[in-house]
């Protein structure tokens, strides 16, 4: 789709980068030139990640162990990756969600979703973006989103917030930061079947129409979002600015997804509550 090297010379970071889009945003950017460094919490997994990863490139892989709800440790992943060379392009990407009613949330409950995805992608985007001004460094933010930042989303209401706190930072950016050679887009996927968002989303009996009802008749293919993200990320992209493209085969214009879980009964939201509880 694209020509070779489209992302040569580009080092990207993408937290969350060891799981499901993540790690296929990854795939695409190595098969594109650039030099990736991926981080998360579960260094076991971001290395398994990256052993296949280099089994099918020669691109440079980079791990980092970092909670992205720690600031210090993400400024401490931040002079890790510019000891060696600039970054050029971050990806927002790592996030946490899960389905509740919003009356049975603790403090605790809204924090663990809130922490990654809102603080987390401001506390990467504030550390990469001061380095890229003190440096004199052109730099791209994508942040992934999701359709909540346009519909709302009943019963993952912390998760909406935080990506429409994430556009908001997004489109301020653009503005304050364009004419310092930084570009800030976004991407607001519909559902792409991952274990993550289905572990989260999709307990057993939910409604397993999602594919039927989207306009396309079917869900993303991973593959899909990583064409998307390698243009935005690229300099064939460069005038596009505090932007958020859509992907979701049409899905947000005909409901938020959630609807279903307006039939839930107040039993099967206990379910639901006792089957977390057993871990
Ligand atoms: C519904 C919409 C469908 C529409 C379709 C449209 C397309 C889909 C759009 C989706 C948009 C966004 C998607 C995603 O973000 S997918 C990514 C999913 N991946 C992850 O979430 C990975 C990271 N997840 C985690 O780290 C954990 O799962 C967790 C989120 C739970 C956080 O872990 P942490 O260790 O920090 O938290 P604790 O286990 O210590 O718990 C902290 C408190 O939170 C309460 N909790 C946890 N889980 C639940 C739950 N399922 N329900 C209610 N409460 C929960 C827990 O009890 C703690 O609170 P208390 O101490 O007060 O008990
Ligand atoms: N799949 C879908 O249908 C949709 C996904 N999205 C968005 O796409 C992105 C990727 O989701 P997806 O691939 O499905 O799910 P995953 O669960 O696979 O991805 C989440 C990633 O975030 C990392 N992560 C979570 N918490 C932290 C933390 N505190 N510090 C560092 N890393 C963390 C996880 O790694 P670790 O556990 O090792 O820390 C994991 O690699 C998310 O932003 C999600 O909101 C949006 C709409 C739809």
């Amino acid at each position: 789709m694209f020509e070779t090297g489209l992302l040569r010379g580009k080092r990207i970071l993408v937290t969350g980068g060891g799981s499901g889009l993540g790690a296929a945003m990854g795939r695409r950017f190595l098969a594109l030139g650039a030099e990736l460094v991926i981080c998360g919490r579960k260094l076991d997994r971001l290395e398994a990640t990256a052993s296949e990863m280099r089994a099918q490139s020669s691109g440079k892989v980079t791990t980092i162990a970092c909670d992205v709800r720690d600031g210090v440790a993400v400024d401490e992943m931040m002079d890790a990756t510019w000891r060696e060379a600039p970054l050029d392009i971050l990806v927002n990407n790592a996030a946490a969600t899960f389905i509740a009613q919003s009356e049975h949330l603790s403090f605790r409950a809204a924090d663990a979703v809130l922490a990654p995805t809102l603080h987390g992608a401001m506390y990467c985007t504030l550390a990469a973006g001061k380095r890229w001004i003190d440096g004199r460094h052109n730099g791209v933010v994508l942040s992934i989103l999701s359709t909540s930042t346009i519909t709302g989303r009943a019963f993952t209401v912390p998760s909406a917030m935080a990506k429409s706190a994430v556009l908001a930072m997004t489109k301020s950016l653009a503005v304050e930061w364009g004419p310092k050679g930084i570009r800030t887009v976004a991407i607001a996927p519909g559902p792409f079947p991952t274990a993550g968002a289905s572990g989260q989303l999709r307990p057993v009996g939910r409604d397993e129409g999602w594919s039927a009802r989207n306009p396309m008749g079917r869900t993303g293919e991973h593959s899909e979002l990583a064409d998307l993200a390698s243009f935005l990320v690229s300099d064939r992209a460069g005038y596009i600015n505090g932007e958020m493209v859509v992907i979701d085969g049409g899905a947000h214009l005909r409901s938020s997804g959630a609807e279903d879980l307006l039939r839930w009964t107040d039993a099967q939201w206990a379910e639901q509550r006792a089957a977390r509880s057993k871990g």
